[in-house]
């Protein structure tokens, strides 16, 4: 047990995949483990450990931003001795390559600006880990998962004063989409010596204001989920 997670040493699996929405970990668990159960029911963040292809795998729900993130992702790394970190996040689509609901992987991560505050310098940057990465590319491949790789970046402050005009410097570099916590998934792993990886599905498009409906949002999430777990059940 730790101060914000009840479960026990033992609960979670080594490959845990970390969704930001504690109803989409209890889909995910639902719709795609075997004998999924509730680890974790503190603060309503839920966590799940069930099978996946006869591998043990848990979900654990994040919260939304760094602050929030950083404390499952370290209880996890620390405490419960995690070994890989999935995120099965949700983004905002930057660049007109990556279409409303498409599925990007984070191939590298840059944290906006120092607006997004000083939980970015905690931890030296860093990068997914390479064969999470190689695994995942090839297994979409295989499935015939439609997504794009590329960079992503990363910022704490979801409603910004300058509006999209943010975002300018980002989407001049090419930037396939904004979350609130891939650059810390990446950066804590690596100070762990643990593995990470982050998939995002884009559910609105700052390029042209399109949203997707929280009521569509787990049909939605079904390619990512198979993606994040058949790399799981492999690592
Ligand atoms: O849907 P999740 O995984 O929470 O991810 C995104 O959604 C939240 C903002 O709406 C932030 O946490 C952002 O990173
Ligand atoms: O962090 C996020 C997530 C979804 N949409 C955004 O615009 N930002």
């Amino acid at each position: 047990m730790t101060p914000h997670n009840e479960a026990e040493k033992g609960d979670f699996a080594e490959t845990v995949l970390l969704p930001g929405d504690p109803e989409r970990a209890e889909w995910m668990a639902e719709t795609f483990l075997e004998a999924p159960r509730c680890v974790n029911r503190r603060r309503g963040a839920l966590g799940f450990t069930g099978r996946y292809r006869g591998k043990p795998v848990s979900i654990q729900s994040t919260g939304i931003g760094v602050s929030s993130f950083l404390i499952y992702a370290h209880e996890l790394l620390d405490f419960h001795g995690v070994k890989t970190l999935i995120r099965t996040g949700t983004c905002g689509g930057l660049s007109a390559e990556v279409p409303l609901r498409g599925l990007v992987v984070s191939q590298s991560v840059r944290a906006e600006n120092a607006d997004s505050g000083q939980v970015f310098g905690l931890y030296a940057a860093a990068g997914p880990d390479p064969a999470l990465l190689a695994r995942a590319l090839q297994r979409a491949e295989t499935l015939g998962i439609e997504h794009r790789a590329g960079l992503t970046i990363c910022s704490d402050i979801f409603y910004h004063p300058k509006g999209r005009a943010r975002y300018a410097e980002a989407m001049a570099l090419g930037a396939l989409a904004v979350d609130m916590e891939t650059s810390a998934l990446y950066r804590i792993s690596a100070h762990f010596g643990a593995r990470a990886l982050s998939l995002l599905n884009v559910v609105d498009h700052v390029t042209n204001g399109e949203q997707t409906d929280y009521s569509e949002r787990q049909e939605l999430f079904t390619d990512m989920t198979r993606l994040a777990l058949e790399v799981a059940a492999e690592s």
